[in-house]
């Protein structure tokens, strides 16, 4: 990737680039990476809307594979400059099993690694999360803290393991010497909860709203604040640390950034009725409506009907200990290292991510009826 006087010409590789956070990565890399040439898009799933990108000036190749195949990642990665690997299995309601949430964050991530390694591939860009920070175990409040806040980061539930044992690979991989002679250059991002169009636990909320008669019921005090950042700010630190990696190998090389703009603290449930209030639901109460020892005992409940149940049939409702225990503990981000490091400014103000949410929860409202 030497600087010329003719813009090079750039092979990006995006893995599970027809998810949530994916498709917005791949959109906006179309969008406003100048010196891109081909995007591969690479997914277990891949989507139709896949199909409108093929017409456009960069060549869209869409590639269907399993990250837990190191031989599928090689051949996807070969010839690529840049890889943005987020590719995940995000479950927090206990659908998959502890080891395929390992098989695909930790493995997946090694096989990329080692896919960039063998390849030649000099950039790494991994999704990393705030759970690889908290909330913890105990429970502690991590309130507006930046990357070097002090945090007792303890956990147990399968997710935040696999994400905290795959962002320690790609960080420890940044240097490791790639096909070719050059240095590997790693970094990892880690959004808080990620709100936005396409996001599937907002709809979740939204038909549940109306399938309670508009109503939404508070069960998490206000005063409990959670970190949100909008999906196209997310997408769009990725491409930005993507494009700065090169130029900026010494200083970004391991390091570990949050995702962050301008959107409010707030409590989660307030949180996301700056978009459902806007489409009819109402959050009825000031103070949770049930106690918290009944939310614990439902939860656990909850828990105890999954293990119960999983020889007949999958049960994974939002509620279960880990999902209270989250909801429930207050972790906030206030940190400019990315605007330091590269940068990095929102692209999206407040407003346009707030606008541009609710009208994607009314569009999806005609699907719900
Ligand atoms: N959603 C959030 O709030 C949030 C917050 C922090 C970090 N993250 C991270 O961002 C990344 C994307 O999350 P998302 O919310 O878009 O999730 P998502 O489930 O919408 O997207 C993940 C994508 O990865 C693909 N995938 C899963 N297993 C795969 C495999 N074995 N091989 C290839 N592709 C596979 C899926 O098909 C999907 O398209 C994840 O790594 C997640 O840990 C998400
Ligand atoms: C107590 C219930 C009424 C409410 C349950 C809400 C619960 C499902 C929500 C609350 C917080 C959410 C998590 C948070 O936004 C951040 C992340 C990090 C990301 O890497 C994966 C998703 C996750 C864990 C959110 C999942 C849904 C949670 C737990």
């Amino acid at each position: 990737m030497a600087e010329s006087a003719q813009a090079p010409k750039l092979v990006y590789l995006v893995t599970g680039g027809c998810g949530f956070l994916g498709e917005h990565v791949v959109r906006m890399l179309l969008e406003r990476e100048p010196r891109l040439h081909e995007l591969r898009i690479f997914d277990l799933h891949l989507s139709p809307w896949l199909e409108e990108l093929k017409t456009g000036p960069v060549q869209v190749t869409a590639i269907q594979g399993d990250v837990t195949q190191a031989h599928e990642v090689a051949a996807a990665v070969a010839g690529a400059h840049v890889v943005i690997h987020t590719a995940g299995l995000v479950d927090v309601f206990g659908r998959a099993s502890p080891d395929t949430i390992h098989e695909v964050n930790v493995q997946g991530t090694q096989n990329v690694i080692e896919a960039c390694v063998q390849a030649g591939t000099q950039f790494l860009v991994y999704t990393s999360s705030m759970e690889v920070v908290g909330p913890n175990i105990k429970g502690h409040p991590f309130y507006r803290g930046n990357e070097d806040t002090p945090y007792e980061a303890v956990h147990r539930h399968p997710y935040p393991c696999s994400k905290a044992l795959a962002e320690q690979l790609v960080l420890k991989a940044n240097g490791r010497k790639v096909r070719g002679g050059l240095h590997l250059v790693t970094c990892a991002l880690r959004p808080t909860g990620i709100y936005g169009e396409g996001h599937q636990i907002m709809r979740d909320f939204y038909h549940q709203g109306l399938r309670l008669g508009g109503r939404l019921f508070r069960a998490i005090p206000a005063s409990v604040e959670h970190g949100r950042v909008y999906v196209g700010n997310v997408a769009w630190m990725h491409v930005l640390v993507a494009r700065k990696l090169e130029q900026q190998a010494t200083l970004m090389g391991g390091q570990v950034y949050f995702c962050y703009d301008n959107s409010p603290y707030k409590s989660y449930e307030d949180f996301n009725m700056e978009f459902l209030g806007p489409c009819g639901l109402r959050l009825v109460g000031t103070r949770p409506l049930l106690p918290y020892w009944l939310l614990v005992f439902l939860a656990t409940l909850n828990a105890l009907l999954q293990w119960l149940l999983r020889p007949l049939l999958l049960y994974a409702p939002l509620l279960n200990p880990y999902t209270l225990a989250v909801a429930n503990t207050t972790f906030t981000v206030s940190t400019n290292k990315a605007q330091r490091h590269f940068g990095y400014e929102p692209l999206f103000s407040w407003e346009d991510s707030r606008t541009r949410t609710i009208l994607w929860v009314q569009a999806t409202e005609g699907l719900a009826q």
